[in-house]
């Protein structure tokens, strides 16, 4: 975390993210400010509160994906919600807790996988002498007691042999495990205990037309309520997979695992609350949904800081990181209620894409389209490539169109992308080439008609 300075932690995201220096720069120095305290003496940790960030700007320019980057960055436990999920006909109030409980399940989930993880070799070695034990068991034998086989020293022969067996059976497990080793058994079938997921839900009020009341044991009491197990016929590479799985489950210590995750979502965790906009404002958005209002003043208490009960144990939210967003084009910011205005003290804007942005945005970040679907070809024995100009075009098409239909950001790319390749990604398999250039001329007789007739003649692609 030390070296994670600011600039270091734009630069990473600069990978990633074209443009939108303000809002990396903000979420930055957030997270700079997280390691700053953690420096602090305790009677002044509790005092500094972290300073929660309003991204303000259209949809699809990277606001959630700057949030996500740098929690992927740092490893640290993030969930997104959509306010406007909290105005609809059915929530009350205790519902916005949820968001906790989801950042908390998630911080479990990823220290549960770290921990799974660094048992991982055991566990397999483990599921390996199952496996064995499975398909060579040992001979099982009563000890007779029998006073006439006990007289006539009948119960020690057989003892004997019973030893002799085992031995043979040892010898042969050896080398059953060095052939399993090997993946040589990997197709034979065999008979293992796996849990039996499917009768954890219980109905309740079924027939009275209340289903949304299923709930789902697992959902109450976790890992807590004694696992029902059943049998099933698997291959040994499934085997492997399941059994080495639960013995990695048994080898960690859930309430370690528990208690770390709890802590990590308090200290570090990031809540990203989309769409804050769509709550601002004081009317009912018609309809018999929960006042806009209502949902603002439910979600106060859990960003100023509050104790939210899970089923792991109380949850303090005073540390929480909170990004809202909202592109803000029908209500304002001073729409919103002062007390959340005044818990997101930073404010950044961040800036529609410009075509220039689009050609950036399919070439340059580390995961870009264009490399996607070249790993995607590549996977067919088909080497993809684009020309310079054929980028540029493909670039305009999505910047039309986002100007002529709804304007939906960088997400336009996706769409376009799937149009222009949609041919090439279903022949793939059968294709004699093994060289595909994609230039402007094959992107302009593809995509010519994404874009509405009569505009064509104004742009020259
Ligand atoms: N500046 C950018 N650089 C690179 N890719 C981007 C950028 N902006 C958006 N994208 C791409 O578009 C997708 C959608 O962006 P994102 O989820 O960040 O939208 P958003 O601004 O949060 O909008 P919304 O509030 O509607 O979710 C991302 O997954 C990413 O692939």
């Amino acid at each position: 975390m030390k070296d994670l300075t600011p600039k270091s932690i734009v630069k990473e995201l600069d990978k990633y993210i074209i443009g939108q220096k303000e809002a990396k720069k903000a979420v930055a120095i957030a997270l700079r400010n997280r390691y700053r305290r953690s420096l602090l003496p305790d009677e002044f940790k509790d005092e500094v509160k972290p300073k929660n960030i309003l991204m303000i700007g259209p949809t699809g320019v990277g606001k959630t994906e700057i949030a996500r980057r740098l929690s992927k960055l740092v490893d640290i436990p993030f969930v997104k919600v959509e306010a406007t999920k909290f105005t609809e006909v059915g929530y009350v109030g205790r519902d916005v807790d949820s968001m906790v409980r989801d950042l908390v399940e998630e911080s479990i989930r990823m220290i549960k996988a770290k921990k799974i993880e660094q048992v991982y070799e055991k566990s397999k070695e483990l599921a390996n002498d199952k496996i064995v034990e499975i398909m060579l068991p040992f001979p099982s034998r009563k000890r007779s007691n029998n006073p006439i086989e006990m007289l006539f020293g009948t119960v020690e022969e057989k003892d004997h042999l019973v030893e002799e067996e085992n031995e043979n059976v040892k010898i042969k497990r050896k080398e059953l495990k060095e052939r399993l080793l090997k993946g040589e058994l990997d197709n034979e079938i065999i008979e293992i205990q796996v849990e039996d997921t499917h009768n954890s839900t219980i109905e309740l009020f079924s027939g009275l037309g209340m289903e949304e009341y299923n709930i789902n044991m697992g959902d109450i009491f976790g890992d807590l309520l004694p696992k029902k197990m059943k049998k099933k016929k698997v291959t040994v590479k499934e085997a492997k997979r399941i059994i080495s799985n639960q013995e990695a489950q048994k080898l960690i210590d859930m309430d370690e695992v528990i208690e770390l995750g709890i802590k990590q979502a308090e200290e570090n965790g990031m809540i990203f609350i989309d769409e804050i906009d769509k709550i601002a404002g004081k009317s009912y958005s018609g309809g018999p949904d929960v006042s806009r209002e209502g949902v603002q003043r439910d979600i106060l208490p859990i960003i100023e800081g509050t104790t939210v009960m899970t089923k792991y144990g109380p949850v303090k939210t005073d540390h929480i990181l909170f990004i809202a967003a909202g592109a803000f084009h029908v209500s304002k910011v001073g729409d919103l209620i002062p007390e959340i205005q005044g818990r997101f003290p930073i404010r950044v804007e961040l800036e529609s894409l410009t075509e220039d942005n689009f050609k950036e945005i399919l070439v340059k970040p580390k995961n870009a389209i264009t490399k996607q679907y070249k790993y995607l070809l590549g996977a067919e024995g088909i080497n993809l490539e684009f020309t310079e100009d054929a980028i540029d075009a493909i670039a305009k098409v999505a910047y039309i169109s986002n100007e002529q239909t709804e304007n939906i950001g960088a997400r336009r790319l996706q769409t376009v992308m799937e149009k222009l390749l949609e041919d090439i990604s279903f022949e793939a398999p059968d294709l004699d080439v093994k060289e595909i250039v994609i230039d402007k001329d094959y992107v302009n007789k593809k995509l010519m008609a994404y874009i509405y007739e009569k505009d064509i003649s104004k742009y020259i692609l």
